[in-house]
Order: C-alpha cells, then structure tokens, then sequence
C-alpha cells in the first residue's frame, strides 16, 4: 500500500468515526450518533424492524474479474437500499438505521467515508428526500474482510404490516421492479468481459445492469401504497421470483401461478445482453435476487397502486408454477449454492 494512502489502522475509532459522521447528513433522530445507543420516535406505538448483512467476496468483490472495483459508496447503497426493501415489504415506512461495519486495517479511509456518503445517499434518494430516515448510530470493528451489517427500523403508520401469509386463491399476482436485472449485472461482474470497455458501450446494456446489481433502486414508496391498496401478501424478491414466490406460497397455503407471458417479454428484453454473456436471461428472471422489486397479492378487483403490474395468479394447491409448468430455476441459497 503507497504510504500517502491513509488507511484506518493508522486512525483510531474516534478518528474514523469524526469522518463517517459529517456524511451521514443530518439525524432524524431524536438522540442521533455518538451517544450509547441512538433514540428514535415510534409514532405508531409499534417499530418493524429487520437485519442484513453484505459479506465480501459472498455479497460484493472489491475487485471483479472484469476487473470492476467495487467503490464504498456502492456497498454503502446496496446495504441500505436491502435493508429499507425490507421495511417496505411489509408495507412501512424505514424511520432509522443502524451499521456495524467490520474492517480489515488496510482498508482506506477514503472508501470508509464514501461508503457512509453511500449509505445516507440511497436514504435520501429512495425515500425521496422525506427526512425521515438516518443512519443514527452503529459499530466499528476489525476483522480480515469487509462486513457490514444494517438493522433497519420502519413505521406502520397505523396500518396492519402485509405479511406473506395472507394471499388467497383467486387474489391477483402483482410486482413492480426490474426482474432479473441485477442477476445480469452479477454475470457481467463475474464474467471476463471488460469492464472498461462495457462502460463505453453506446447502448449501454451491461452497464445499465451493472448498475442494478451494484446500485438497485428498490420502490421504497410502493410498499405502504400497496398495503393502503389492500395488499393480502406481499415480499421484496431478494432470492429470486420462484424462490421468494414459493415463500409467500408455503406461508399463505396456497399455489402461485406466474404469468408465461410476463416471464418471457422479460426474459426477451434481457437476452441481447444474456447473449453476450453465453447466459440464459430466463435464469435471470426467474432465479436471480437483489433487485428488490416488490411482489404482492392483491384481492381479485382491487386496484393495484401505479407501477405495479398483474403478472399471476393466487389459486389451490400449493408452490410456483410458470403457465401451469414447473420451473427448473431454485434462485439463491447461501448455503445450498
Ligand atoms: N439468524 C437468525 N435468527 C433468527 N431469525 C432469522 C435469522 N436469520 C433469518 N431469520 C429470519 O428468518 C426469516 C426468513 O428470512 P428471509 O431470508 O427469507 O427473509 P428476508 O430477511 O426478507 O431475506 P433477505 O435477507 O433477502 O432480505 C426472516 O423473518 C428473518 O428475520
Ligand atoms: C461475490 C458475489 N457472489 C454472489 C452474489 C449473489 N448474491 C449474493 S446474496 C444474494 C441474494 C440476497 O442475499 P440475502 O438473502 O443475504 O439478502 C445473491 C443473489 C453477489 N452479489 N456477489
Ligand atoms: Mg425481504
């Protein structure tokens, strides 16, 4: 490591953290970071909260064999952005956040503060500059790899939170997001392509994937649209539409049948790019996670709030099928590969 790169092992805590706080933004907490613990408002007299954890080299690389290299602000997005698909998913609305991050000592203290810019920019920019969401506090620790976990916080606002129990046959299927994109932006990651040369693609196809895995936008506003709309279930698709489908089929007791049509326009849209890559744009759509589109039933006649799209069906019987057929897609296991 050049000597004129500061990294955090010749910073301590409180060092390192007098620059992680100036871009975090303004708190919207009530005791925001640097005391304990971080005091939060619960309007509702109830607080949904839910984890997630991004593991280098599990979750991201900091360095792709497209020779990509993953900048902080990237990381610090895609954890907030997963985490705040969450609270969505159950139709609330994100109120705080807090952040462990783990780092081995050799870590730039460049890319520690963009990855704090990262997280306060996807609050701002997916929540639309509401000001209602901050990250107001967390934890540093040191470790061999880059771990950063966020546990997130939501408001329902005085609304029931949509479970993925509640679907019943006849309800209509619907979802709003980009299926399928951030799985292609992980082929293009991993692939020998070029990264520098995709990026100057004039139709910018891959670099546009890219981006969905690196940065996705997940509809932060739809989830409490969707319970307000009278949404019966509802999950953000983090594994996968067959895989997260299927969840929402075992806890509701119920079978899922997707739209063949919907499914293929997709695949179609995603297959110059799957091409390139020697991929199948169906994996894609039907197993590939991280876009954190949201899917929800919806009771047959309700009005589906805008951006969402009927693309199945609620019925008997039980688990996922694509125009009657069983899938061969599994999606995403940590575990089981
Ligand atoms: N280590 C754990 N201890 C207790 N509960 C857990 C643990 N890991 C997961 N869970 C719970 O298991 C349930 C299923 O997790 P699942 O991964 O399907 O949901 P998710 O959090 O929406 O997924 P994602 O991590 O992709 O956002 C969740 O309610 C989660 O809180
Ligand atoms: C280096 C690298 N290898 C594989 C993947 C793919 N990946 C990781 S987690 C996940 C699903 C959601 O996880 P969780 O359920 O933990 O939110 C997927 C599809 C990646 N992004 N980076
Ligand atoms: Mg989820």
């Amino acid at each position: 490591m050049p000597s004129d790169i500061l990294t955090v092992e010749q910073l301590d805590e409180k060092a390192l953290l007098e620059r992680i706080f100036p871009r975090l933004g303004p708190t919207t907490a009530l005791i925001g970071p640097g005391d304990d613990a971080a005091v939060i408002a619960a309007p509702d007299g109830r607080t949904v909260i839910s984890i997630d954890t991004l593991v280098q080299d599990a979750d991201f690389r900091l360095l792709w064999p497209s020779g990509y290299r993953t900048g902080g602000y990237t990381v610090g997005w895609k954890c907030a952005a997963q985490n705040l698909s969450d609270i969505n998913a159950m139709g609330a609305v994100p109120t705080s956040l807090v952040v462990s991050l783990t780092l081995p000592g050799s870590t730039e203290v460049a890319w520690v503060e963009d990855l704090a810019s990262g997280l306060a920019g996807a609050v701002t920019s997916l929540m639309f500059d509401t000001g209602r969401c901050s990250v107001v506090g967390g934890d540093l620790g040191r470790g061999s790899q880059i771990v950063v976990t966020a546990a997130v916080t939501g408001d329902l606002e005085g609304r029931a939170p949509v479970l993925r129990s509640g679907a019943r046959p006849g309800d209509v299927l619907a979802f709003t997001g980009a299926l399928g994109a951030a799985a292609g932006g992980l082929a293009v990651l991993e692939s020998s392509l070029d990264y520098s040369t995709v990026r100057e693609e004039p139709d910018q196809l891959l670099a546009t994937l890219v981006a969905s895995q690196n940065r996705p936008h997940p509809p932060i506003h739809l989830g409490p649209r969707a319970a307000a709309a009278g949404a019966t279930a509802m999950l953000d698709v983090s594994d996968g539409l067959v895989r997260d489908a299927g969840r929402i089929a075992l806890a509701s007791g119920v079978g899922i049948d997707l739209d063949a049509e919907y499914v293929r326009t997709r695949a179609e849209l995603l297959a110059p790019a799957a091409a390139r890559l020697g991929a199948d744009p169906l994996d894609w759509v039907l197993g590939g996670g991280e876009d954190h589109g949201l899917l929800a039933t919806f009771p047959p006649g309700a009005v589906l709030p805008k951006g969402f799209v009927r693309m199945g069906i609620v019925q008997d019987g039980g688990g996922v099928t694509v125009g009657g057929v069983a899938p061969q897609t599994t999606g995403w296991d940590h575990f089981a590969g």
